[in-house]
């Protein structure tokens, strides 16, 4: 049976897309076995089959697993469109993925003809894989039959292992004493952030003084928990009678204080303010497996429960807290509007002073929390806050305060009035290789000093390098920024811009820091020759270059060798192989000749000359940044479903 339904309908009717999720597969695995029964196995089998080579032949999925290919199979639902009807508008957000079964569709941008398409193609994956609104438009030119799957849908089984997997650890969240009074809602969200662990007998999973991000629950075997008892170290037993005296000083004993089990969960005290490990855990059993959570959804989904509440220990005063609290009084009010910075997805970005002193100004952006929900990044912002509140580093904007509404959530921070490295870049044309080995030298510090973090930042590009009063360049932006957990781990979420996207991003693969690197020489190549190498008219054409890799690519006969075979060397298809990724780490890069006789320490203590030094008259002075008409859009609708409790 074929449905009228469009994605319109839907997006209507299931308000609550993560429900829909569980029983969806279940539903529509129904669907298209009763239209198994009621028709014909020929015509079901022909739609399997032409969903499954419709996917093999889609550039960006055709890498994905079987079992994924089977599970997005079984959750699309059939739709039919009459000629003449639009099903994908340049510009919407995207809330389906669509294969043709029958019929011929148009694709367009800005009015302009791209392409025909026929059966067995898939549309409508780039806005929902790149997480942006969609690139063209897709009209049915005759009557067309399709078959759709939803967005969340889709960006669940690309990119975690499967519906199959979610729906387990939501049964076993369920048996879970703590969590027992949790809404089906937030079990559900907690099974979409977690992360699955596997530790051998004897492994520390946490070890006492380290600093702790990550919440567990165990979900296979058990852990000894222990406590270092420094005033007791331990004498050196036979079998390690040649250690030196230094080794058994550092020996304390450990008390042992409990056994935990599948259930039971640990590592909340570090969660609460404290951040350093008050305890170690061991794994006891031969295997055990945690479900971790990381420190923004442990905070947005878990704090609140009353078993959790435990004893809170004495804040750890880092220097960076310190810094903010100097802003903690702040109010809104005590803020002074100026002029435009820039527009971002989310909203503007706006120079403020201080009512009572306008000689002080900051940076403020204001991001509209309906369109944040609407688009589902708000696990990105919450990681954009937590990550930049934290980072105390001098080339990376400081975030100082935030503050919320019902409608918005606002970021103070450090206004960069030097501009974007971006229109530097698009003023000169294009840069000489120590003017680009400046800038490229502090996106490399600011990598070093996120990736010993464990962060990966994703956006790397010269509209999100900004200068500061000096000439220095920082990385502001932090909306696709992610702590990994642990060290090691990949992540799969599709973000980035097109032109910096590394290719096992686009292929779904899993990524890791070594994304960074690739951006890394996509950004040397854009600033020595005023484009990225990677740039075709649409986002499509660029993810195809992508694919087909650097060596497809032409270098002017401007760059130097260094600079290609460094360039050559970051953007390798294998992250694996990146300059950046081996044993030596970031040094590698450092020590390339490129950099040679470039100056890191001088660089990072701020000594190094800049080429360019901004024109900065006064606080308030905005003349280094375009200029943005006032805004007029309508106030944005209330939001208070609560997820930026956190911000
Ligand atoms: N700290 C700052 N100082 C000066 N200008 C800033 C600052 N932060 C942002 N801007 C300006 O505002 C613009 C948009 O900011 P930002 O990129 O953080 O917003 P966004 O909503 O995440 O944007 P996008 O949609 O490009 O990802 C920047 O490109 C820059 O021009
Ligand atoms: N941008 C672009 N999209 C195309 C082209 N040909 C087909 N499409 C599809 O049109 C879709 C429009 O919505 P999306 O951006 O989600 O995904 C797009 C692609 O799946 C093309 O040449 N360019
Ligand atoms: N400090 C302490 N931690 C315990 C105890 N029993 C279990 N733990 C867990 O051990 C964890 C060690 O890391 P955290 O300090 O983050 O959180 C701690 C608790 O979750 C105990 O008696 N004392």
């Amino acid at each position: 049976m074929w449905l009228l339904y469009g994605p319109n309908y839907y997006n209507h009717l299931i308000t609550n897309f993560n429900r829909l999720l569980i029983y969806l597969n279940d539903i529509l695995f129904k669907n298209l076995n009763n239209n198994n029964n009621n028709n014909n196995d020929n015509d079901f089998n022909r739609s399997k089959k032409l969903i499954k080579s419709a996917i093999s032949d889609n550039d960006f999925m055709k890498n994905l697993e079987q079992f994924q290919i089977d599970e997005i199979t079984d959750c699309m639902y059939p739709v039919e469109y009459a000629k003449g009807l639009f099903i994908i508008k340049e510009g919407d957000i995207g809330s389906a993925v669509y294969i043709i079964e029958e019929g011929t569709l148009e694709v367009t941008k800005g009015g302009r003809f791209l392409s025909k398409m026929g059966p067995q193609k898939m549309f409508g994956e780039l806005a929902i894989l790149y997480n942006c609104t969609r690139t063209a438009t897709v009209k049915a030119i005759t009557d067309c039959k399709l078959w759709a799957i939803e967005r969340q849908c889709f960006r669940t089984i690309m990119m975690r292992s499967g519906l199959l997997k979610q729906k387990e650890y939501i049964e076993f969240l369920k048996t879970v004493p703590s969590f027992s009074k949790l809404s089906d809602e937030i079990v559900l969200k907690i099974a979409n952030v977690l992360d699955e662990i596997t530790y051998k007998k004897g492994d520390y999973i946490i070890r006492q003084g380290e600093k702790g991000d990550t919440f567990y629950i165990i979900n296979q075997g058990t852990v000894k928990v222990t406590i270092n008892d420094p005033n007791n170290t331990v004498l050196p037993s036979s079998r390690d009678q040649n250690m030196n005296m230094t080794t058994v000083t550092n020996i304390v004993s450990q008390k042992f204080i409990r056994t935990l089990t599948r259930g039971e969960f640990f590592g909340e005290r570090a969660l609460q303010g404290e951040e350093i490990r008050s305890a170690n855990i061991i794994a006891e059993s031969p295997t055990v497996t945690c479900l971790v959570i990381d420190r923004a959804s442990f905070n947005q989904l878990i704090s609140g429960l009353n078993e959790i509440k435990t004893k809170r220990y004495d804040q750890d005063i880092s220097e960076r807290k310190i810094l903010n609290e100097r802003f903690a009084h702040l109010k809104l009010d005590d803020i002074k509007f100026e002029v435009t910075l820039g527009v971002g997805g989310f909203g503007r970005v706006e120079l403020v002073s201080l009512k009572e002193n306008r000689s002080t100004s900051f940076a403020l952006k204001i991001m509209k929390k309906a369109q944040i929900v609407e688009t589902r990044q708000q696990q990105h912002i919450l990681n954009e806050k937590r990550i930049m509140l934290e980072s105390n580093c001098n080339f990376i904007v400081k975030l100082y305060k935030t503050f919320k509404d019902n409608k918005y959530l606002y970021m103070l921070m450090e206004a960069c009035l030097g501009g974007e490295l971006w229109t530097i870049l698009r003023d000169k044309g294009n840069f000489d290789e120590k003017t680009a080995r400046f800038y490229a030298g502090c996106a490399l510090e600011a990598f070093d000093y996120l990736h010993t973090r464990n962060i990966i930042y994703r956006d790397l590009k010269p509209e999100n390098m900004l200068l500061d009063p000096f000439g220095y360049a920082k990385l502001t932006d932090f909306g696709f920024a992610k702590r990994l957990l642990p060290a090691g781990r990949k992540t799969w979420t599709f973000c980035g811009t097109p032109e910096y996207v590394a290719p096992e991003i686009i292929l779904n693969r899993g990524h890791d820091h070594s994304a960074d690197y690739w951006s890394l020489g996509v950004l040397m190549y854009e600033l020595l020759t005023g484009t990225p190498p990677f740039c075709g008219s649409d986002p499509m054409r660029t993810y195809n270059m992508i694919l087909k890799g650097i060596d497809s690519i032409d270098f002017p006969r401007s760059i130097s060798r260094e600079g290609v075979e460094l360039i050559k060397k970051l953007c390798r298809d294998n992250p694996a192989e990146r300059l950046g990724y081996q044993k030596r780490g970031i040094d590698d890069i450092k020590s390339h000749d490129w950099f040679k006789n470039f100056d890191f320490e001088l660089l990072k203590s701020r000594q190094m000359k800049p080429p360019f030094v901004p024109i900065i008259k006064s606080a308030c002075d905005s003349t280094n940044f375009d200029t943005y008409p006032p805004n007029r859009e309508p106030d944005p609708p209330d939001d208070f479903t609560g997820w930026d409790d956190e911000f």
